[in-house]
């Protein structure tokens, strides 16, 4: 491909990244893949210039912008180079025509600044949001150690005791360690949420949202595969990933029980009153994983955002009685916004009286109301909110 005709591949892929946001499509990741699927004549070089291209506009267009050109004139105003192929070449797009504009530049919509800001991130800390990440992994103690690892690179020790990091785009998908499940992909926010938990051997835990299993995996780790360890979710399709990961890592104690939204307490009643720790990782805005799907704020409304604050708060309601008295109940987002962090903490310790909060120490991140809160800005991780919630 002519670099003229990457930019037009990027203006291509940019309307479908606006539409599936407008639609509630398929992410970025995954357009991008089935673009390239359907042109084989383009390389590997092609290809990751122009997911950089179209990244580069995501990230640069705060508002949803009116069209993939305007994202990419919005890129080419502070890039000559990219300017300049503008050019009406073969497969390149037209020049750039009287009066045509760039699509607005910015953090986010309007409306979600003002959401950030009264959550108390402006400035570095916003700009961070959309930085990008690196790759973090996870030690499996269930088979190996970070002192001891021996793996094809040498990733930097991050602040969670088994966690590691790596440039972002490391192949490790390919290493023998990781196929032999000694290594997970985790970020360090993540890891360190699962060490909130406090998970100890001989315990019974629940993962009450596991999905495909990430932070189940590191609970079965903490654990060292004694005691009873559940992992429910309402998505069958997520959750049917968990099986064979846990195989991979050898962690034998894992339970799964797919869930039917609306049913879960009487699905759930043989545990009521019987769990040490319940981990309510609960769907969220993602607010904090921004650096790795920056259009996820073209598609975030304020209803959806209300919804998922509705959703967070029914899903204490369903976690609460499975703890024992005594036990602990563990509330993790991956958002940096109030609304689905300290607020939601607030309001359960209004609700239910016999609650307290725990005072949480973990190694990175600082207090955020009665939680913790991990921001790409202070703590060079994805963006969580944790609160450790006991039961008297
Ligand atoms: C943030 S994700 C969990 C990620 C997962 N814990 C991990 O570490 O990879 C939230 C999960 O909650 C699940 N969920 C949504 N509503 C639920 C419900 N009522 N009961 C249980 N899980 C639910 C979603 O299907 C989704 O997999």
């Amino acid at each position: 491909m002519t670099p003229a005709a990457r930019v037009q591949a990027a203006i291509e892929l940019l309307d479908a990244v606006i539409a599936a946001a407008r639609d509630r499509g398929a992410p970025a990741d995954r357009l991008i893949s089935d673009y390239f699927r359907q042109r084989r004549y383009a390389g590997s070089k092609d290809r990751r210039a122009v997911r950089e291209l179209v990244y580069d506009a995501v990230r640069l267009c705060g508002p949803v912008p009116p069209s993939g050109r305007a994202a990419m004139l919005a890129v080419a105003e502070r890039d000559p180079a990219v300017r300049g192929l503008f050019d009406g070449s073969v497969h390149g797009p037209a020049p750039v025509g009287d009066g045509e504009g760039p699509a607005p530049v910015g953090l986010a919509p309007e409306w979600l600044v003002a959401e950030l800001a009264r959550s108390d991130i402006e400035g570095a800390e916003a700009t961070a949001l959309l930085d990008r990440a690196p790759l973090d992994l996870r030690v499996n103690t269930l088979k190996a150690d970070r002192a001891t690892i021996s793996l094809p690179a040498e990733p930097q020790p991050t602040a969670a005791p088994q966690g590691l990091r790596l440039p972002p785009g490391t192949a490790v998908e390919q290493w023998h360690a990781y196929r032999e499940g000694l290594v997970e992909v985790q970020d360090t926010g993540s890891q360190l949420a699962c060490l909130a938990v406090g998970a100890r051997p001989g315990e019974t835990v629940i993962d009450l949202c596991a999905g495909a299993g990430g932070k189940t995996l590191a609970l079965a780790a903490a654990m060292e595969n004694r005691g009873v360890l559940l992992a429910c979710d309402t998505d069958r399709g997520r959750l049917s990933r968990l099986p064979p990961r846990a195989a991979r890592a050898g962690a034998g104690i894992i339970e799964s029980r797919l869930i039917d939204p609306g049913r879960e307490p009487e699905m759930l009643t043989d545990f009521a009153g019987a769990a040490d720790a319940v981990l309510v990782d609960a769907p969220c805005s993602g607010t904090g994983t921004w650096r790795r799907n920056p259009e996820a704020r073209w598609r975030l409304t304020p209803a959806q955002l209300a919804a998922y604050a509705d959703t967070q708060a029914r899903l204490l309601g369903i976690a609460a009685p499975l703890v024992k008295p005594g036990g602990r109940l563990i509330f993790v987002t991956c958002s940096v916004l109030d609304a689905e962090g300290a607020g939601q903490v607030d309001r359960f310790l209004a609700e239910n009286a016999g609650w307290t909060s725990d005072r949480l120490d973990l190694p990175l991140g600082k207090p955020r109301g009665k939680g913790w809160r991990l921001s790409p800005f202070h703590d060079g991780t994805d963006g969580f909110f944790i609160a450790r919630l006991s039961r008297a």
